[in-house]
């Protein structure tokens, strides 16, 4: 199994490319189902998950053709065979559920795997199951899989989430497009990942509107045709590499940022005390001189503070000069970085979905053990900042989201390898 070990660092100087996002491609491959005509994504992110999508559509009866090193993903689903998505895939990898709705909406039935809990929550399926009924489908669970049909073909319907959920969203906006009428999505999510689904959704000859707001319209067609659509900026990739400079020190650009998509987390950067810039290639980030400011932060659906960088933000509040608090609104057990950042020396105290975390001077090199995704990318920015070496196993985690991250980091002079550990 992988290890990676990391070695506490100077300043960090460079460039560094930002990918394609990993959650929007694996709701834009899904996305494929839908129509008999070929779907082609470019800037594709190259990682774990997008090999497990591609196993899983490939299991269903698609064809996903990796060209450019991994870069292009050409798809076809032309000819689907099988409508079971199985558990010893869909347990892989939690976004497989979102072949549930395109299934539907092109088949009229499914069979889907619950993909279970995970480390970070018990993460259910109610919101989608609810979205998917109210447009005329029929879904119960036997032995671990959702049986779902739509008998009567779907309808449109108005549908009022209790939760902003990006999954729920993603899976009723696919099968709406399909279904016969309107269907209207209240309180849906607003992730830049659904923008940039209903835009390619948009390419494939949908009609969608109010994508990027609570309120999504869509007037579903009669089929959907091929489409190339590039894939948005990983905003998440962006945010943790951004923390790399604002922690280490140095300056940092990442080619290919944008603003609009980190706003909430740039702000509390700013708080910080770090500098970052809009350029003509992106976004640099820098922090010349001085510790870093302990500010507080609340994770929010979009456009507030994601989830998904508040294991690494935490990672750099552990050597702030101050106490920050930081309260996880989204996933009921997303702190599990916090007892390895004390192996390295950080002073946290967890009660329920708050860290109170009171910045000590450094950290220092420890053995450490990765539970999910971005805890892992945490414990790198941490062994960047600490002092000696830091060993992080059970990197399997990280290379679901982060593409070639020693080469990346490595590039702005990170000390940072990838070993094989016995
Ligand atoms: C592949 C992908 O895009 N993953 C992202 C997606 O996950 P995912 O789509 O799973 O996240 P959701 O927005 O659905 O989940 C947010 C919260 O809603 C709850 N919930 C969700 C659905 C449901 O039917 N019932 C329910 O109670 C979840 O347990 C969680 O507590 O959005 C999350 C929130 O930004 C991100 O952290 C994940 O990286
Ligand atoms: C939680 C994440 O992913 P997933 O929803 O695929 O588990 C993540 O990307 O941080």
């Amino acid at each position: 199994m992988d290890s990676i070990v990391v070695r506490g660092n100077g300043p960090l100087k460079g460039q560094i490319p930002i990918a394609g996002a990993k959650n929007a491609c694996l709701t834009l491959m899904p996305a494929t189902l839908l129509s008999e005509e070929p779907l082609t994504l470019t800037n594709a992110p190259r990682l774990s998950d997008i090999k497990t999508m591609s196993e899983l559509l490939g299991s269903l009866g698609a064809e996903v053709t990796s060209l450019q090193d991994g870069k292009v993903l050409a798809m076809s689903s032309h000819d689907i065979n099988n409508h079971i998505a199985d558990y010893d895939i869909v347990r892989k990898m939690r976004a497989s559920n979102l072949v549930l709705g395109p299934m539907l909406a092109r088949l009229g039935h499914a069979v889907v795997s619950l993909p279970g809990g995970c480390a970070i929550g018990a993460r259910p399926m109610d919101l989608h199951i609810f979205g998917l009924e109210k447009l005329g489908a029929e879904i119960e669970l036997k032995d671990g899989y959702l049986h779902a049909k739509a008998p009567n073909g779907l309808k449109g319907a108005v549908i009022e989430l209790a939760f902003a959920s990006v999954g729920a969203t993603e899976n009723i906006l696919m099968a709406a497009t399909l279904a016969k009428g309107t269907t209207v999505i209240k309180n849906a999510a607003r992730e830049p990942e659904i923008v940039d689904l209903a835009t390619c959704l948009r390419a494939m000859g949908a009609q969608i509107e109010g994508d990027g707001t609570s309120d999504i319209t869509i007037q579903g067609v009669d089929r959907l045709h091929g489409a190339t659509h590039p894939v948005v900026t990983d905003r998440i990739e962006l945010g943790t590499f951004m923390l790399a400079p604002a922690f280490c020190g140095g300056e940092v650009e990442l080619l290919g940022g944008r603003l609009d998509l980190v706003e909430s987390f740039v702000a509390k950067l700013h708080e910080a005390g770090i500098d970052v810039e809009e350029t003509d290639k992106g976004l640099k980030v820098a922090r010349k001189n001085g510790r870093v400011k302990a500010v507080d932060v609340t994770t929010e659906p979009f456009p507030g503070f994601p989830t998904d960088l508040q294991a690494q933000f935490m990672a750099m509040m552990c050597t702030a000069a101050g106490t920050s608090v930081l309260e996880e609104k989204i996933f009921e057990n997303r702190f599990m970085h916090a007892p390895e950042l004390i192996r390295m020396g950080a002073n946290i105290e967890v009660h329920g979905g708050t860290a109170t975390v009171h910045g000590v001077e450094k950290l220092k090199g420890a053995r450490v053990m990765a539970t999910d995704l971005r805890a892992s990318v945490s414990l790198i920015l941490a062994g960047l900042a600490a002092e000696g070496e830091t060993i992080v196993s059970r990197v399997y985690h990280l290379d679901r989201g982060y593409e070639r991250i020693e080469e990346k980091l490595g590039g702005v002079g990170a000390h940072i390898e990838r070993v094989q550990e016995q």
